[in-house]
């Protein structure tokens, strides 16, 4: 397409050597001397004064994190009403589809991962925000609480919530939704993490192992990125229900988290220390798992993750009707569970590929399938146990013989032993008789892509 109508001969401060704009339906091009193309979907502001251009956009050189560029320069030939109509060609192409200037929520825990959360935002997420002429009422996270107190109690007219922390802050607000006096209507309002915790799991299923652990990636989502419905799950213990949205573990699984909380300082290392930790305990997992089962094909779990990323929403994904939270459906003893019946080391059941970097624990998982994907590891050598994390950050664990992997409506697990603990999004809960089930579609996310940004491991091709 002609792009010459949209042609602008800008110069920056103290050059004579012009730069030469202009855009496509798809991209922003800067020449001077060599060219850049800027996709549309990285133009976030645009703006003059008369004389003066300036352009922000967010680049990545080569396979550098993405960075936040402000473009300034004296245009030539200036023009009011051209540049008026210039620029709001290019911030509406680079909108489409999504509102420009959203109003947003920013909770920041100044206390998680490796305690950087205030700096950076102040440094790189908040630039990009007002860059994208977002409005924002940002609130300091005092103490633990603090976050579900917010988010039981906060106003809805947000166009989104954006998380500076970790997985932890997101499992705090999902709950203070389930509590607010409108739940369904408050998990409507998409939620939007920017990493800055040890773990970052969703984060990571938003945005991908490339940029997963990016703040400007992240920022980018939240001035960009569409809703996107997610399931979420009850934990319902001793009667009391809790939402979790991302993870389960019990046994090995749960000596990555519990016990480690102390060691936020190592930032992610803290998990590794927790894997090894509980491998040289070895101890095994007594409990009873029982599960409604919905799938237990390998193969046809990861058909249908590649099904679903031709997609950007689902079809069965279906907008919640009502405002109260939806009741517990296998509350009472029906028909329909099955019992796994060999001796286990450990059960992590959740939703959302990777629970962190090291560990893509549930590579068959889909935002809005309905169901909870558990992968239970059966007892078996220290060397096989070891030999399966060695693939895990790519989830390749998942192909082995001894990961039994369930794609479930619901599961129980009820304790043969008196001691142990279960963490519930990284949260530690005692190892009593618990159940968790499935609410499809409740919650809401911004992302880039409407689906999972994984991609699941390919079967290899010899068994194992
Ligand atoms: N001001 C604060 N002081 C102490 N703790 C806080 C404060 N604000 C929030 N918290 C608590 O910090 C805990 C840790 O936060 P979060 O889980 O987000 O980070 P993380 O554990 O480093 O990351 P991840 O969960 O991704 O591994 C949360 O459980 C939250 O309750």
């Amino acid at each position: 397409m002609s792009t010459s109508r949209r042609d602008l001969r800008i110069y920056a401060v103290g050059t004579k050597k012009p730069i030469i704009i202009s855009y496509t339906d798809e991209h922003l091009s800067i020449t001077s001397g060599s060219a850049i193309q800027v996709p549309l979907r990285q133009v976030i502001g645009a703006q003059h004064n008369g004389r003066s251009l300036e352009i922000s956009y967010i680049w990545r050189k080569k396979t550098d994190p993405m960075t936040l560029i402000k473009l300034v320069g004296t245009v030539d030939d200036p023009d009011e009403p051209v540049l008026d109509a210039w620029i709001t060609t290019l911030l509406h192409m680079a909108y489409e589809g999504v509102k420009r200037g959203r109003r947003l929520k920013v909770l920041i825990n100044p206390h998680s991962g490796t305690k950087k959360g205030v700096s950076i935002f102040n440094k790189t997420v908040e630039p990009i925000l007002r860059a994208a002429d977002c409005s924002l009422d940002v609130i300091h996270t005092e103490r633990a609480g603090h976050a579900y107190e917010i988010a039981k109690t906060m106003s809805l007219d947000y166009d989104a919530i954006v998380i500076i922390s970790g997985d932890g802050l997101i499992h705090e607000v999902m709950n203070g939704f389930a509590h607010h006096e409108q739940p369904v209507n408050a998990f409507k309002i998409p939620i939007a993490p920017v990493p800055t915790g040890s773990g970052n799991g969703l984060s990571l299923n938003i945005l991908g192992m490339a940029d997963g652990f990016d703040v400007c990636a992240a920022a980018l989502n939240v001035v960009k990125g569409l809703p996107m419905k997610v399931d979420v799950f009850s934990f319902t213990q001793n009667g009391k229900r809790t939402i979790s949205f991302m993870s389960q573990a019990l046994g090995l699984a749960a000596d990555l988290d519990i016990g480690t909380d102390n060691l936020r300082w190592m930032g992610e290392a803290r998990f590794t220390y927790g894997f090894f930790r509980g491998l040289v305990q070895f101890k095994s997992c007594p409990i009873e798992l029982s599960y409604k089962a919905a799938e237990l094909d390998k193969d046809k779990m990861l058909d249908s993750v590649q099904n679903r990323k031709t997609k950007t929403t689902s079809d069965s994904a279906n907008d919640q009707e009502g405002t109260a939270l939806p009741a517990l459906k296998y509350s009472t003893d029906d028909e329909g569970w099955s019992v796994l019946s060999e001796p286990l080391l450990y059960v992590y059941a959740g939703k959302g590929p990777y629970v962190g970097r090291d560990l893509m624990a549930f590579p068959a998982s889909l935002p809005d399938d309905g169901l909870i994907d558990i992968a239970a590891q059966l007892v078996s050598s220290r060397t096989e146990v070891l030999l399966n994390f060695a693939g895990a950050p790519k989830g390749e664990h998942y192909w082995k013989e001894n990961l039994k992997y369930i794609k479930a409506h619901a599961y129980r697990v009820k304790p043969l032993a008196p001691k142990g603990a279960v963490a519930v999004d990284g949260e530690v809960f005692p190892l009593e008789e618990f159940q968790v089930e499935t609410h499809q579609g409740l919650a809401t996310l911004l992302s880039p892509y409407g689906h999972y940004a994984a991609e699941p491991p390919p079967r290899p091709k010899t068994s194992t």
